[in-house]
């Protein structure tokens, strides 16, 4: 906390000083939402992110909030507008696939975050045309045969599925590349990235920690692929709690004895190891069974068949491999010179583009009205229609 800059005092007020650039290469912007005032600063030179500083009235001070989430990068220039409970950022001069962010402030997820950390928080999340495929996550017990048909699945329809790349702090095995099949971690590396939050899930399994990163679910949507998780019960039970809207599918094997079977053959574990993942195995059957995470459970016996049943559940079945090209993603490219403000529940852009003899003035309308996940992924599920020009509609 700290007494307010002198520059800042004066200009604590939403309106005209919203997407001020200052003369010191900074861009500025204050929207208050309550009784605070949220002032985020970035620099023109692409090098830092925005930064943001929150101003409480009743303390007369300045607060440093907790910035979670990945912040994005300084620009050339952006405006925000309060929008529910989160500030929309607009970036200029940036790139389409990194111009719209959202700074959360009082969303669900910061508000617990807030009750967790026992400081201010707010949280970051990237803006995103369009959506994404609801995830698939598949768990059982070790040697069941989960990443037999996942490879099978990503083999057949490599455009299509993409696999989330847990961190694990147990060895790799012999054929086994870092970044590919796991990201292979230092257990305190692990356990620092768990408390800043990195984690969209983690469980301690047969003795090491295993986790799933928010961004390794997130760059697979990014990718235009539906992200396939290979967890166990635990992380699938974490996952269900979570904002992330998935299918959950529970491969069973068909008897203890062919499961251990399986284990031994694959030969890459210690005997301990073996007996060690066959003692879980029986718990996490019965949790499999039991509990109301799963959708759909799948017996893994005979390889060719189960394949077959778990494309008819993901509705794969008769699917064409060569499928045409999907539609090229919507990209919204806005001017260098834009305004962003607030009309009833519409985000409406007011872009101005300079051609070689002429100035055109647009209109966009942002449809935020489905927005899906949000801090600290991607805020999905954003449309845009151009409405007209500024000509047009005076
Ligand atoms: N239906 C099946 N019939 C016979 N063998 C199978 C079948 N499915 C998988 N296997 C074999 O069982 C072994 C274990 O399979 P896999 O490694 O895919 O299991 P997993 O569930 O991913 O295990 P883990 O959780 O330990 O990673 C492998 O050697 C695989 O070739
Ligand atoms: N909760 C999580 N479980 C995970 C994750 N990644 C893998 N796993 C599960 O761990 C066991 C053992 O895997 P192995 O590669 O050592 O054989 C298996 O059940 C996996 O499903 C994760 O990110 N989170």
């Amino acid at each position: 906390m700290g007494e307010a800059p002198a520059f800042l005092v004066d200009d604590l007020q939403d309106g005209p000083l919203n997407g001020l650039e200052l003369t010191n290469g900074t861009c500025k912007t204050t929207t208050t939402v309550g009784d605070k005032t949220y002032v985020t600063v970035g620099a023109d030179d692409g090098t830092l992110s925005i930064d943001v500083q929150i101003f409480d009235p009743s303390l007369g001070e300045w607060v440093y909030p907790t910035v979670l989430g990945t912040k994005p990068l300084s620009c050339k220039g952006h405006s925000t507008v309060l929008f529910e409970n989160r500030i929309l950022v607009l970036k200029k001069g940036s790139k389409p696939d990194d111009q719209i962010w959202f700074l959360e402030v009082d969303t669900e997820y910061v508000r617990q975050q807030r009750k967790k950390l026992g400081t201010e928080v707010v949280a970051w999340s990237k803006g995103v045309i369009g959506n994404a495929e609801k995830p698939i996550v598949i768990s059982g017990p070790s040697g069941v045969g989960k990443g037999t048909l996942i490879s099978m699945l990503m083999k057949e329809f490599p455009s299509m599925f993409g696999f989330s790349v847990s961190h694990t702090t147990r060895a790799p095995r012999d054929m086994e590349k870092n970044g590919v099949h796991y990201h292979f971690t230092e257990k305190s590396v692990m356990e620092k990235e768990i408390k800043n939050g990195k984690f969209l899930e983690f469980a301690s399994v047969h003795g090491n920690l295993y986790g799933t990163s928010v961004e390794a679910v997130e760059v697979v949507a990014d990718a235009g692929k539906r992200c396939i998780l290979d967890i166990d019960v635990q992380g699938a039970r974490s996952v269900k709690a979570s904002s992330l809207e998935a299918i959950f599918i529970f491969i069973c094997p068909p008897s203890m004895e062919e499961l251990e079977k399986r284990l031994r053959d694959r030969g890459t574990e210690t005997e301990e190891q073996i007996l060690k993942r066959l003692r879980n195995a029986s718990a996490e059957i019965e949790q499999g069974k039991s509990s109301n995470i799963f959708d759909f459970t799948l017996y893994n016996d005979n390889l060719e068949e189960s394949y077959e049943r778990l494309k008819k559940l993901l509705g794969l079945n008769g699917f064409v491999t060569a499928s045409p090209k999907s539609a090229a993603p919507r990209e919204i490219n806005l001017p260098m010179d834009h305004s962003v403000s607030k009309l009833d529940d519409k985000i409406i852009i007011n872009c101005i583009s300079s051609g070689p003899d002429k100035e055109s003035k647009n209109l966009i309308m942002l449809d935020v009205s489905s927005l899906k996940g949000g801090a600290p992924g991607r805020t999905r599920g954003l449309d845009f229609h151009v409405i007209g020009s500024m000509d047009q509609l005076s």
